[in-house]
């Protein structure tokens, strides 16, 4: 009887241990979801979420669920689910009026296990964020980027002189833009030429660093920021522990701390390659802090020199804080501006009627050594905005960007409950018809102020450096780098597309999108 009795209690006992063992783990992988059912999108499966939509459709998912399911509709990355918003209006809402409700970014898994990234500005919070970027703003007064004309107009002469002295005729545009638009933020953020865009070694290099081929100091570091940076995506192609941390956030840095003592996997590459950079980070920074002498206008030295001015600066901008911002700077502004880059030379090269507005827009400027100032490349050169806006709206780097809700809001007519991750899908309002009549074809004069497209559109239709008080702070730094660029090499030369090109472009999914095979153009010199 005792022992029956014993048995049942055990039995009882053990249903109970694992009912709650089963109800802890569906409320763990179901938890997020409950919060916002009432958001409509497509049915999930469990575990993967919508991953196999992304797998199918890539980039484009968005815009496939905007026309099913609406402005507002769920997407589960993994576990994980996301509220995208797809409609200009609504992105206001959350970006601007809505702001203090939903003032930062959600942190995804590729970021979650490296400092490094997180203590930038982009993934600070609250207090801290606006402290940082009140200080940073100070970097981008016009007048500091105006003093950098100089400097980005020496890199691309570099660089274009390296496409005149080439005996090539193909060359892998991508790879020029990325080492021009770094070695400009290399020098703009820490005062160091790399001297990538005198050399044909960005391609090469990133091999280097799977092979553990020891380069130069310079060349070095570099490479560990290009292969860090590539290595976070965002589909089911990085790291073990991200893929983990995508399925079982839970389950990412337990099995990062393992995987990263395994030789030969992505994740002990990854570790090793973010903890070189980090400690090359630090050691510049550290440097620099014994160096008294701060006469540079680089970003590093003009955040120190904030930091010991203001006592509020000094409490948040500590090394690690002051490494992070510096690395980010490059980080954030080198393969989005190489991207924007490329993507404006490839579709000028497929568009004869644009290139020849565009070359008489540069001609009629005066002499080809005569150099514009920060004026005249705000002013002087209409065309050439129209041609860069329609580019970033063709091809979108950056089609989405994160927010988290701070408190329970309303968006769309849907609560969302505090911490919901709300992300604004500015990819798919750059090709809503509404806004963007036959949105497949390339017309820059679909930007021109006087057409009746744009005064029809949306205010908030076309959004590329993001919305509000948390939009990109380097977009005039950008613009004016694009700018410059674009006037040095239609002076001198004319691209066409390389028979080995792929069409239509084939685009992967970074932390910003990227080239799959790179841009392959043909140089043609303009006599
Ligand atoms: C064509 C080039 C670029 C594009 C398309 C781009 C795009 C973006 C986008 C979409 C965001 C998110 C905005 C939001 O959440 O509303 C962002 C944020 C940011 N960008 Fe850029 N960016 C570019 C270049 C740069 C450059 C050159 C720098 C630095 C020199 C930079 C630094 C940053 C930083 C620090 C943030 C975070 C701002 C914050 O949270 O306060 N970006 N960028």
């Amino acid at each position: 009887m005792e022992v029956l009795f014993a048995t049942s209690v055990w039995l009882i006992s053990t249903i109970f241990t694992g009912l709650a063992i089963l109800g802890g783990i569906l409320g763990y992988l179901y938890g997020p979801y409950w919060g916002v059912r009432r958001v409509p999108g497509p049915p999930t499966i469990p575990l993967l979420g919508h991953l196999p939509l992304l797998a199918k459709y890539g980039p484009d998912v968005f815009s496939v669920l905007a026309e099913q399911y609406g402005p507002i509709f769920r997407f589960h990355m993994g576990r994980q689910p996301l509220i995208i918003v797809a409609d200009a209006e609504l992105c206001r809402e959350v970006g601007i009026k809505k702001f203090k409700d939903i003032p930062n970014r959600s942190i995804p898994a590729p970021i979650s296990a490296s400092p490094l990234h997180q203590k930038g500005l982009f993934f600070t919070r609250d207090a801290r964020w606006s402290t940082m970027r009140n200080t940073i703003l100070s970097v981008y007064q016009p007048s500091h980027l105006a003093s950098l004309v100089p400097t980005m107009q020496s890199f691309i002469e570099s660089a274009t002189e390296k496409l005149h002295s080439s005996k090539e005729e193909e060359i892998t545009f991508s790879t020029l833009s990325l080492g021009l638009a770094t070695d400009i933020l290399g020098q703009a953020a820490f005062g160091v030429n790399f001297g990538l865009s005198n050399t044909h070694s960005i391609g090469k290099s990133i091999k280097k660093i799977d092979g553990e081929d020891n380069d130069d100091e310079v060349s070095d570091f570099i490479n560990q920021h290009i292969y860090s940076t590539t290595q976070l995506k965002m589909d089911f192609s990085g790291s073990l522990s991200i893929i983990l941390g995508l399925l079982v956030p839970i389950l990412q840095e337990p099995f990062r701390q393992i995987l990263k003592r395994i030789p030969g996997t992505m994740d002990c590459k990854v570790e090793r390659t973010n903890r070189k950079l980090s400690g090359r980070v630090d050691d510049i920074v550290a440097k620099r802090m014994k160096d008294r002498e701060r006469g540079s206008k680089d970003f590093l030295s003009v955040i120190m020199k904030a930091m010991e001015s203001e006592a509020v600066s000094k409490n948040f901008f500590t090394p690690d804080y002051i490494s992070a911002v510096t690395y980010e700077h490059l980080l954030a502004g080198s393969a989005t501006t190489a991207f924007t880059l490329s993507s404006i030379v490839y579709l000028v090269a497929g568009h004869p009627e644009v290139e020849k507005k565009l070359l008489a827009e540069i001609d009629g400027f005066g002499p080809s050594d005569q150099m514009p100032t920060a004026h005249d490349l705000q002013h002087k050169f209409p065309y050439i905005d129209q041609v860069i806006k329609e580019a970033m709206r063709f091809y979108m780097v950056s089609p989405l960007v994160a927010r988290e809700t701070s408190r329970d809001v309303e968006i769309g007519g849907y609560l969302l409950p505090k911490g919901t991750w709300v992300w604004l899908a500015l990819g798919v309002l750059a090709k809503d018809p509404k806004n963007f009549p036959e949105p497949d074809k390339f017309r820059p004069e679909r930007f021109d102020p006087n057409c009746q497209e744009l005064k029809q559109r949306h205010p908030y239709a076309f959004i590329p450096f993001g919305i509000g008080p948390r939009s990109c702070i380097g977009q005039k730094f950008a613009l004016q780098e694009l700018n410059l660029s674009l006037i040095h090499l239609y002076r001198k030369y004319v691209f066409r597309h390389s028979p080995d090109m792929e069409k239509p472009l084939e685009l992967e999914y970074g932390i910003v999108l990227n080239f799959k095979n790179g841009v392959k153009l043909r140089v043609i010199r303009r006599t």
